[in-house]
């Protein structure tokens, strides 16, 4: 089956109520671009006010505990963000892994806990510069992403639903140069092919694999124009309807003709 390609915004720690009025824009432009899938990752306080207004995104959280509940202050439980109306949680982002000491055991628990509450997945990679310069970035990734995802017999069935693997190289977030499409083709082809090792031809192939790292309305066209490219983690340019939405129409365009 090929599925929609999937636009979905990481708002990192962005947005007060404020921003309602740019989450009601994306909503309401989703609507005319039903051949993607386009969703927000808001910070947890937006999370309800979105879920209780959007009519076509979905909406989801940035990371959650890996525990059910209990002496955890200032965490989230996946329980927790499911109740409040997401229908799925970023996991593994570099910046979680790096400022929160979070390694591959604790996404993998983290991944489980999701599943374990009904969340689908948005389970990142990618690699830093210095491991791009010492060409190691392929290895270190499939390592990386097979640590870090529960093992098949703990995944659903119905696992191309429940879960998205994001590609996002450390060096490319925010810092305005993506990867190239020689570089993302490379790793999303390594990927898919873990992906097939992992779970088997039909389901590895059923998983869509999602690059992020500064995609723009000018540059999405080609980036989603690389094979095993099925849509787009979004930082900064996910902020605004305007920016989100040209990157969405990039995505539905070759599928409109
Ligand atoms: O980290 C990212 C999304 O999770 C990418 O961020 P930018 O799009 O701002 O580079």
């Amino acid at each position: 089956m090929t599925r929609r390609p999937y636009i979905v915004g990481n708002w990192k720690m962005h947005g007060t109520r404020a921003m309602l009025s740019e989450a009601r824009a994306i909503d309401r432009a989703a609507q005319r671009h039903m051949k993607v899938e386009v969703a927000l990752a808001p910070p947890y306080t937006l999370i309800h006010p979105i879920h209780r207004e959007a009519e076509q995104i979905g909406v989801g959280a940035q990371d959650c505990h890996h525990m059910d509940g209990g002496a955890h202050t200032g965490d989230i439980s996946a329980a927790m963000i499911a109740d409040a109306g997401a229908k799925f949680v970023i996991l593994g982002h570099s910046e979680r892994r790096t400022e929160h000491s979070e390694g591959d055991a604790r996404v993998r628990a983290k991944a489980e806990a999701a599943l374990a509450a009904g969340l689908r997945i948005i389970m990142c990679c990618g690699e830093s510069a210095e491991t791009r310069e010492s060409g190691k970035a392929v290895a270190f990734v499939k390592r990386q992403l097979k640590a870090s995802l529960p093992p098949a017999d703990q995944l659903p069935a119905d696992i191309g639903d429940k879960l998205t693997v994001a590609y996002e190289p450390i060096w490319a977030i925010g810092t305005g140069n993506a990867a190239t499409t020689d570089d993302i083709a490379e790793m999303h082809g390594a990927i898919r092919a873990l992906l097939v090792e992992l779970f088997g031809e039909e389901h590895g192939r059923d998983v869509r694999i999602i690059y992020g790292g500064s995609v723009k309305p000018e540059n999405a066209a080609a980036i989603f124009a690389v094979p095993d490219v099925g849509g787009a983690l979004v930082g900064g340019a996910s902020l605004t309807a305007d920016s989100f939405m040209g990157i969405a129409l990039a995505a539905s365009e070759p599928f409109e003709n």
